[in-house]
């Protein structure tokens, strides 16, 4: 951790001076996704502990660890989201720096995230909830090709969003997030609750996304689903990585599947 890292975390979150607000300060050329040495805070609460890692573009990342890892604070720290803050760090997508944005900003940069609530709008259908997606630029994938992704939504393109099955509604808020111009997918559990014959419809999209050169963040509690579809994984442990490697890796490694993700 760099000196300045070290001294952002000493102070109370009033007076810890705000590094993302500062544009200039990338150490290196960044990769297509750069998440470099970021630190994160509810309240006084420090979550996010310096994680690093780098993400290949069409690459799909498992972010992986125990409960309470941090892997959803991870998450909501990339897509800029309030809470946690980030107080340290640096973001980089595509030559674009998310640390000083605000999540709107981050958003139209092209990185989307698919919280674990998945947020279907009641009282609109499952084709409105995609039109509001695209009520503003950058608009991405047509209604027509989200359906032919998502043949079931097309089935039930009139019914209530709210009313669709957990599984269903998963695919809403994936194809919402593609009708925007994005770049990186964050999904948080996308798999929680779902039967497994589900689980591999599910992964099945994932898969033909990440073919459209769309880059996936995966965090997943079903580890083993996880890897076997992902490139590479990531994993966190009391807010820090503790490995970073293929996916295979993970899956041939009996003590780190047992120290770290209890599988
Ligand atoms: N809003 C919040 N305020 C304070 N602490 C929080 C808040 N949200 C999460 N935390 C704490 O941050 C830590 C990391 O939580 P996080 O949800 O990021 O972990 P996780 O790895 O996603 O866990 P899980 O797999 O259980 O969802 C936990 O100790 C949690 O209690």
């Amino acid at each position: 951790m760099s000196d300045l890292a070290i001294e952002a975390t000493k102070r109370p979150a009033e007076d810890r001076p705000d590094f993302s607000k500062h544009a200039n300060v990338a150490a290196t050329a960044p990769a297509f996704l750069s998440v470099h040495d970021i630190h994160a805070y509810y309240g006084e609460s420090y979550i996010v502990q310096g994680v690093s890692f780098n993400v290949h573009e069409g690459e799909i990342l498992a972010l992986l660890g125990r409960n309470g890892a941090g892997k959803t604070s991870t998450l909501r720290t990339i897509a800029r989201l309030d809470n946690p803050s980030l107080t340290y760090g640096e973001i980089w997508l595509d030559h674009q720096h998310l640390h000083t944005m605000a999540s709107h900003e981050a958003a139209r940069a092209g990185m989307v995230l698919v919280p674990e609530d998945r947020r279907i709008i009641p009282g609109l259908t499952v084709e409105e909830n995609i039109q509001l997606a695209q009520i503003v630029e950058p608009v991405g994938w047509s209604i027509d090709r989200l359906y032919d992704l998502f043949p079931r939504l097309g089935e039930r393109r009139n019914q209530e969003g709210v009313t669709l099955s957990g599984g269903e509604q998963q695919m809403l808020a994936i194809a919402r997030a593609l009708a925007r111009d994005i770049k990186v997918l964050l999904l948080d559990e996308p798999y929680e609750g779902l039967a497994p014959v589900i689980v591999d419809e599910i992964e099945k999209t994932l898969e033909i996304i990440k073919m459209q050169g769309i880059t996936t963040i995966l965090v997943e509690q079903n580890a083993i689903r996880a890897l076997e579809l992902a490139d590479r994984s990531v994993i966190l442990d009391t807010g820090s990585v503790v490995f970073d490697g293929t996916a295979k890796e993970v899956l041939d490694n009996k003590e780190l599947r047992e120290n770290y993700l209890a599988i």
